[in-house]
């Protein structure tokens, strides 16, 4: 079994370095197959399970890719496949936003129903209410979703009953070649919608407003491959923050954004540890003793529900009670099981959690629900008496490049053991601290479980959009 110890006690120090969010890399990822001609060249590209997932993805419908040192090349001249596999789709529930560029540049998608972490019901009923108010017809079946417009998508206005972040950049996509201005209201304002829009932008595209509550993106006829630098991972950058907190620890973390962080920098200086920002970073500086606060999440600028459980660490050796209320997703608090098997102290009571702070936590061995509940089982390790025990990895490698490293370079006890029979394909590579051969390694994996479709075939198997 893979599994990460920790030996906690040790006061985090050092400079850590943030890496491209996966949450902006793979709808940008997505969008590369809006262009009808030249490649795009992504930079800061995460190496993740989930980047790996969506690049299957988009080589299964016949975008070329490559990846080398933070770098994605892609064309995605030629569209040979309006179906996306089940076994990627449900792996992770990104893989979805594949349905809008392809709705948008050739009308017609066939798409299972979207996996990813179990943090809730996540419907997808605002996502397919835009692509229905653009002119597409759709159908649903056997766990599939089938779509297709007669006609180029045509603008709408489009009012999202939540501001979802995934089906404002699904509608985004869509609407990108759509025929007229789409106007999306009540749309997410996350950074990573910012990202991507920055990046429609850069292929051509006409989106305005990114950011705020109202996107207006104009339909334009053909984009193209583009440049483009991924933002750093807010949460990513947020988990270092707690983890030098909750160590009484001094760490610089590079590449943070404080204006991505504001709510969790807030909800840090609240319970009295120090943050300096600047140009390049943020610095995390903590005392032994840290006050209760109470957290509410909610949709950016709110505190991010993907923050929630990695704060829920912190309060536990907070001094006081604390009260945690996950209104994003109905279903967040599974970590909680986990940290009661460290001695932690937490009621929940609906969408509400009351945490005692303040006892000592002791390892123990804890499973990693979902991505940020792992992020936080480790946090709450660092701090830990004696030895944890982290099991569940396979969600920890969706959304964090290399933590042990990253942690064992600012001086915790953290290594992770490899066990020679769990090492299924698609888990097999080295992931920590990996090497430059490493990565290559990786990526070759990757062509060989999804064959490109070279020049010649391409011509013969290009999809020509609906209404060609
Ligand atoms: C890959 C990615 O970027 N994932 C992030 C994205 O997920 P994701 O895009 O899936 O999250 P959404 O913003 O869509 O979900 C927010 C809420 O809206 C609801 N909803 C969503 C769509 C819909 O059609 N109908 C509906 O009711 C969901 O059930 C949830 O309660 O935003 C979440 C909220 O910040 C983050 O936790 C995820 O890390
Ligand atoms: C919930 C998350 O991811 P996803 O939406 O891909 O499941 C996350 O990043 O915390």
């Amino acid at each position: 079994m893979t599994k990460i110890i920790v030996r906690g006690g040790q006061r985090l120090k050092g400079t850590v370095r943030v890496s491209g969010a996966k949450n902006a890399v793979l709808p940008i990822l997505a969008a590369s197959l809006l262009a009808t001609e030249g490649d795009s060249v992504i930079h800061d590209v995460p190496l993740l399970d989930d980047v790996m997932t969506i690049q299957k993805v988009l080589a299964s419908l016949g975008a070329q890719l490559s990846y080398n040192n933070e770098t994605m090349r892609i064309t995605a001249q030629a569209i040979t496949s309006f179906e996306a596999p089940y076994e990627l789709i449900r792996k992770m529930r990104a893989s979805f936003l594949v349905m809008g560029p392809l709705l948008g540049r050739i009308g017609k998608v066939r798409i299972s129903l979207p996996g990813g972490c179990a943090i809730g019901t996540r419907p997808i009923d605002q996502h397919l209410k835009g692509f229905e108010a653009m002119g597409a017809e759709i159908t649903l079946g056997h766990g599939f979703i089938e779509a297709s417009a007669k006609n180029r998508l045509k603008g709408a206005k489009i009012y999202l009953d939540v501001a979802s972040v995934g089906a404002t950049e699904n509608i985004m996509m869509a609407a990108a070649l759509a025929d007229g201005t789409t106007i999306l209201e009540n749309a997410a304002k996350e950074p990573e919608i910012v990202d991507l829009a920055n990046y429609i932008n850069a292929m051509g595209g006409k989106v305005r407003g990114a950011g705020t509550g109202v996107i207006r993106i104009e339909g334009v006829d053909h984009m193209y491959g583009a440049v483009h630098n991924v933002i750093p991972d807010r949460v990513e950058a947020g988990t270092y923050m707690i983890a030098a907190a909750i160590t009484g620890g001094d760490v610089f973390v590079e590449g943070a954004i404080a204006d991505h962080l504001t709510p969790v920098i807030s909800k840090l200086q609240e319970m009295g540890v120090e943050i300096t920002e600047s140009d390049n970073g943020i610095r995390v500086q903590a005392g032994p003793v840290l006050k209760s606060v109470d957290v509410k999440t909610l949709p950016h600028p709110g505190f991010p529900t993907d923050m929630q459980s990695q704060m829920m660490a912190l309060l536990l050796v907070s001094e006081g009670t604390s009260v945690v209320t996950e209104t994003v997703f109905e279903n967040r608090f599974m970590h909680v099981d986990e940290f009661q098997k460290m001695n932690a102290q937490i009621k929940v009571d609906g969408r509400t959690a009351i945490v005692s702070g303040g006892l000592p936590l002791t390892g123990a061995k804890v499973c990693a629900t979902d991505l940020r509940a792992g992020a936080a089982l480790i946090c709450a390790a660092l701090r830990a008496d004696g030895e944890t025990e982290v099991t569940g990895l396979h969600h920890v490698d969706r959304g964090y490049v290399d933590i042990t490293g990253k942690l064992a370079s600012l001086g915790a006890d953290i290594y992770r053991v490899e066990m020679e029979e769990e090492h299924a394909p698609e888990a097999s590579f080295a992931r920590e601290a990996a090497p430059a051969v490493a990565v290559s390694a990786v990526v070759s994996e990757v062509e060989a479980a999804v064959p490109f479709k070279r020049e010649k075939e391409v011509a013969v198997l290009k999809i020509q959009p609906t209404w060609a």
